[in-house]
């Protein structure tokens, strides 16, 4: 057992209420019980509501982007009122703001996407002219490429939300991240598991990242006994690839990377919103140049794309 650094008591841990964001706050909690032999009410459970959980009647892209789900989490960091915060790495910017850092993350889950749907099996089965519901815009991407025939509705909530939306006919099928499933324990709500060279997930998707003061010493100490290495290599990686990528406007981009023993293999891929194009490429290399792998395929891709491919070029 680990000696235990001697945070403040109880150590106070940010996250949105949302019942993923919860079962993620859980799961940190019980790795640093286990890791320290604490109790659980050496810890506090900080439920703090973001812009993006109070405005749920308009696209996510509308009320504007960035920072939507973090803001609040992040101030409340900022002034002390929290000690560390747990996010899904996959909805967190690269860079965080002047007094936090977000390099600590629990192993990863299932990076996949899932099909769900009542009548149909997989993507391939859906019948030319089905409606199919995302608000994603990478999956809509990815979709529409692959299958142009097919039509897409926007389709926002949470598990339960989309579930009724299908069970209504708003919709025959959609998408959810097997991580999320998983850890809500839904797993059976998948009807298959698409693989990833048939939709390359987000960037770090399946990944809890910890973020925490960065002149907070005793939270580094804390937070490193649960820190996995080989997730640190692959977002290294997935995220030096995003932040290449990432400019002032939405665009819908997959990556994903893993380890092959010491080395790294990198997947990217950039679409057209709209899906009727899309750019993809790979690299490989040492686990130490992970970022130089991430922001070299970036070029690669940004470098075939024609001019009017990103809004903002
Ligand atoms: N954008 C919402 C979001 N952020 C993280 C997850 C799932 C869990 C994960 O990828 O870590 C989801 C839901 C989804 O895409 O189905």
């Amino acid at each position: 057992m680990k000696q235990m650094p001697t945070p403040n008591s109880p150590l106070k841990i940010g996250t949105r209420g949302s019942p993923l964001a919860l079962a993620q706050a859980y799961e940190t909690r019980s790795r640093l019980m286990a890791a320290f032999g604490l109790p659980e009410d050496a810890f506090e459970i900080v439920v703090i509501k973001t812009t993006g959980d109070k405005v749920l009647d308009r696209p996510l892209k509308e009320i504007g982007g960035k920072g939507l789900f973090t803001k609040e989490i992040e101030e409340a960091m900022l002034s002390g009122a929290i000690d560390i915060a747990v996010h899904s790495m996959k909805d967190m910017p690269v860079l965080q703001p002047d007094g936090l850092i977000l390099d600590t993350y629990l192993p990863r889950e299932d990076v996949r996407d899932a099909f769900v749907s009542f009548d149909f099996e997989k993507i391939g089965d859906l019948p030319e002219g089905t409606v199919v519901g995302s608000s994603s815009l990478r999956r809509r991407a990815q979709l529409a490429n692959r299958r142009p025939d097919l039509q897409l509705v926007e389709f926002r909530g949470n598990v339960q939300t989309r579930m009724k939306k299908l069970e209504e006919g708003v919709a025959a099928a959609t998408f959810l991240a097997m991580a999320g499933l998983n850890r809500l324990g839904m797993s059976h709500v998948a009807k298959s598991c698409i693989e990833v060279d048939e939709m390359l997930p987000a960037v770090a998707q399946g990944a809890i990242g910890i973020e925490r003061r960065i002149d907070d010493k005793i939270c580094e100490e804390l937070i490193a006994a649960i820190h996995d290495t080989p997730t640190g290599h692959r977002l290294a990686a997935e995220r030096a690839f995003l932040g290449r990528l990432d400019g002032s406007c939405e665009t819908p981009i997959g990556g994903l990377a893993v380890l092959e023993g010491d080395q790294l293999w990198l997947r990217g891929e950039i679409l057209r919103p709209d899906g009727s194009e899309a750019i993809s490429g790979e690299r490989r290399g040492p686990i130490a140049d992970a970022a130089a792998l991430g922001t070299d395929l970036a070029d690669e891709l940004l470098g075939q794309a024609p001019q009017d491919f990103f809004c903002w070029r």
